[in-house]
């Protein structure tokens, strides 16, 4: 059985003008942890609302254990932690009255489950009695993350956990939820930052509501299908704009301190490169390169 089941799932907003998620299925297995990975808008709390039984969808059907979405809410909202986007911590509670609560909502108390966030929880207790509002950033996800797991749940549903919070707390973040995953818990997480999808087993690369790709980040990358450029100049914003004009050019976007291209059949890039410099652009140096995911993302984008 699959934890997660997305069955042709449709939801749109005001009267169907807005399609905020359009015909998606796809299927997250026991024990994985699974990435949803799009821009602002792509749709993924959408998604995360419909599956945590906090939406209905318009159309298609979807399943957290088994259980459906719409007809089981009860049984999935005992089984399911959930970490929304915006922090759904009380900020004038402190960081034990916080924990309590969440513990008491599903009949549990924190000593029950404290095995389950013991290493988390740690890390925020020396403020137990600091309220909420006043914690840092990586603390209130820390804070967050804690309540989400106080019951014990199956699954968790994290959305964008690490939107906002420093480079050192994202990545102390993703140390967690590899060892929550060690404890069996199928994990769903949502981010807008492609480094973050390479910590992923599995991830649905998703824009406008669409899902372009499911697979693993590794493959999804073998899937680029032709040979990717890292090209730059002294004057790269000169070079960019310069590129865009070129026939022999196929696809061009800033990244760093390079331009990363793609080039139309037909032709190669040591002309290119020499052409570039006939026309003035300064040092142009040229290689190929193995794509990452983001590269992956941006062809998706721009075929889709
Ligand atoms: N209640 C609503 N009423 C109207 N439009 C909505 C509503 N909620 C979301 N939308 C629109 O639906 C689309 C998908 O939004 P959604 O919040 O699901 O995406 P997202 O990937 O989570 O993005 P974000 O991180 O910005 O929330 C967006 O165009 C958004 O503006």
């Amino acid at each position: 059985m699959s934890a997660v089941v997305l069955d042709h799932i449709t939801k749109t907003y005001d009267d169907g003008k807005v399609v905020a998620v359009d015909d998606v299925s796809l299927q997250v297995a026991e024990g994985e942890l699974f990435g949803l990975i799009g821009p602002d808008g792509a749709g993924k709390t959408s998604l995360f609302r419909i599956l945590t039984t906090l939406l209905l969808p318009d159309k298609g059907s979807a399943t957290v254990r088994g259980y459906d979405c719409v007809k089981d809410f009860k049984a999935i909202r005992s089984r399911i932690g959930y970490m929304p986007g915006k922090f759904s911590l009380y900020q004038d509670l402190t960081v034990k009255e916080n924990l309590d609560f969440f513990a008491t909502l599903f009949g549990s108390s924190i000593e029950e489950n404290y095995d389950l966030i013991r290493d988390i929880y740690e890390q925020i207790k020396p403020f137990n009695d600091r309220r909420a509002g006043k914690l840092s950033g990586g603390m209130k996800q820390k804070l967050a993350l804690c309540c989400a797991l106080i019951h014990k749940p199956e699954v968790l549903f994290l959305d964008e956990p690490t939107t906002g919070v420093d480079v050192v707390s994202r990545k102390e973040f993703w140390a967690m939820l590899k060892s929550l995953k060690q404890q069996g818990i199928t994990i769903v997480v949502s981010t807008p930052y492609m480094d973050e999808a390479m910590r992923c087993e599995r991830i649905a690369l998703i824009q406008g509501g669409k899902i372009m790709s499911v697979d693993t980040p590794d493959n999804i990358i073998a899937q680029f299908p032709v040979t990717l450029y890292a090209i730059k100049a002294d004057d790269i914003y000169r070079l960019l704009t310069a590129l865009r004009n070129e026939p022999a050019i196929d696809s061009s976007y800033a990244f760093g301190e390079y331009i990363h291209i793609t080039l139309r059949n037909g032709s190669d890039i040591d002309t290119l490169r020499q052409q570039m410099e006939e026309k003035g652009h300064a040092h142009v140096a040229a290689k190929a390169i193995r794509p990452g995911i983001e590269d992956s993302f941006i062809r998706l984008m721009n075929q889709a």
